[in-house]
């Protein structure tokens, strides 16, 4: 029974991105719990925030966090927000290993920008509100990781390469 690998970070630092990598590669199988809120709810992510609003969003991913917390074996990519409930993250790191993925404000900005799916950037100034909630977030993201990893000046196969060098120490 192998533990759970569990990404954090912000919007686009990669989670969803490296989780499919290294599902495919580690062949464990892949869980993004943005994917299966809207699988459950048969909405998407961003109709449910103009409906529902972030609250009723947040209940529903503290509900998976939990329940994709009993599993192993897998490779878990979160939310950017999955970090605001402590109860979520001490969930994941009871079966995973928690790696950070970060990237800067630019790199975010521009990796972003491709899709305009994240409903809590579509604002007047995407730019500003990255800067402003990667500084609100920090603490967050940083207090619960084994691992971190700095994306910008890395290719997507030299991240998974020390995801999996770690983890393989850990098991
Ligand atoms: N290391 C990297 N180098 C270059 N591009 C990258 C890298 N990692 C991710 N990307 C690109 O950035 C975009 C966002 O990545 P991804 O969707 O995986 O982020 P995410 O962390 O899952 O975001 P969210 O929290 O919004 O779901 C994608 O277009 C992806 O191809
Ligand atoms: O950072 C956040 O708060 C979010 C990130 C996305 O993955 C989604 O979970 C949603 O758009 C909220
Ligand atoms: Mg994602």
């Amino acid at each position: 029974m192998k533990k759970n690998i569990v990404l954090i970070g912000y919007m686009g630092t990669g989670k969803s991105t490296i989780g499919k990598i290294l599902s495919k590669e580690l062949k464990m199988e892949f869980i993004d719990t943005d994917l299966l809120i809207e699988k459950n709810i048969k909405m998407s992510i961003k109709d449910i925030f103009e409906n529902f609003g972030e609250k009723y969003f947040r209940d529903l991913e503290s509900k998976i966090a939990k329940e994709v917390s009993k599993l192993n074996n897998k490779i878990i990519s979160t939310g950017g927000g999955i970090v605001l409930r402590d109860e979520n993250i001490n969930n994941l790191k009871k079966t995973g290993m928690v790696v950070l993925l970060k990237a800067n404000a630019d790199t975010i900005y521009e990796r972003v920008s491709k899709n305009s799916d994240r409903p809590l950037l579509n604002v007047e100034n995407p730019k500003e509100k990255i800067n402003k909630m990667l500084i609100e977030r920090k603490l967050n993201y940083e207090r619960f990781k084994d691992i971190e990893i700095e994306t910008d000046n890395k290719t997507v196969n030299e991240i998974f390469e020390i995801i999996k060098e770690n983890y393989f120490k850990t098991v």
